[in-house]
């Protein structure tokens, strides 16, 4: 792997507390998924390479650029695309106005150019017929479409993704895949996401967070693979002490120790990463 972005011992404190803590990483084109409980520090750690967000400490190269210095990070900024947790669009925007308005930002200054732009990246989200509409009407999976819009603008080389697929009905999941990965041919994709299955079907590397650091990199099936051997199906439910849930089909999944009258079953990727950050409870009933 030639790697595009690589983070090396980077950390952030907000208070006394570590968010970032010597986090060390590389990633290439494609698509990477990073994966991480709540407060994991992906949110702080997608800042930092959006560079809308100084670490305190450790280094940053993302397309060959330092965001450190103003001159690279001015650079950097025109070549990536930032779809943000928590985006905070102007509501009495219009679809079309408010991603202009971020062409504009982008010093995409041909307004011919900009417009035809801004019609490409809402086709490309499926929210073209909706150019009109006020941001404020729009759905909360539109809205995160606007959001994804507004990232592809200008065609950028490295795409930075917060949690782009919340709220997204199944449909539109599926559009966001092939779209996802037809970019990640050519480009550099990071998206953080709690959906294990958007990594298994569109990611070809995974990064894992935990408390601030990375504690696994590898490709989708590395991570399911490191469940073999621990993952189990069974008629009658295990004891309380194992990590177990029902499955559609009425029988009980579990991970770990193999419990009473269990077959093994073949792992997947959200087996790996549960065993992974070592959750001992019943996930769900
Ligand atoms: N600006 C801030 N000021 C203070 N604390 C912050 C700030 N930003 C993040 N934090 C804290 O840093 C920790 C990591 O947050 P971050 O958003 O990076 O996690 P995350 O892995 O993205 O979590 P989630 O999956 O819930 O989005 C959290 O405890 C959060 O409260």
């Amino acid at each position: 792997m030639n790697p595009t972005v690589s983070v090396r011992d980077l950390t952030k404190r907000f208070g006394r507390r570590a968010v970032l803590d010597g986090l060390t990483l590389e990633f290439g084109r494609g698509v990477t998924g990073l994966l991480g409980p709540n407060g994991a520090g992906k949110t702080t750690l997608l800042r930092s390479l959006a560079t809308t967000l100084a670490p305190d400490g450790g280094e940053v190269r993302a397309l060959g650029l330092d965001p450190a210095d103003r001159l690279q990070r001015t650079d950097l900024r025109r070549r990536l695309g930032y779809l943000p947790q928590d985006p905070g669009f102007y509501p009495h925007f219009t679809v079309f106005e408010l991603v202009e308005y971020v062409a504009i930002l982008k010093e995409l200054t041909d307004r011919r150019e900009r417009h035809r732009e801004v019609r490409r990246v809402l086709t490309e989200v499926d929210l073209a017929d909706r150019a009109k509409t006020k941001v404020r009407k729009l759905s909360g999976g539109m809205r995160q479409r606007l959001a994804l819009a507004q990232a592809l603008l200008g065609e950028p080389d490295l795409l930075i993704l917060d949690e782009p697929t919340v709220g997204l009905d199944p449909e539109q999941r599926m559009r966001f895949r092939a779209l996802v990965s037809r970019l990640g041919e050519s480009r550099t994709v990071l998206l953080s996401t709690h959906q294990t299955e958007d990594v298994a079907a569109l990611c070809e590397r995974v990064v894992v967070m935990k408390g601030g650091r990375d504690v696994f990199e590898g490709t989708p099936r590395d991570l399911a693979a490191t469940a073999a051997g621990q993952v189990w199906l069974s008629d009658q439910p295990p004891t309380a002490s194992h990590l177990f849930w029902r499955t559609a089909d009425g029988r009980y999944r579990t991970l770990g120790a193999r419990p009473q009258g269990g077959v093994p079953a073949d792992p997947g990727v959200e087996d790996g990463y549960l065993l992974l950050l070592g959750e001992s409870a019943e996930v769900a009933a």
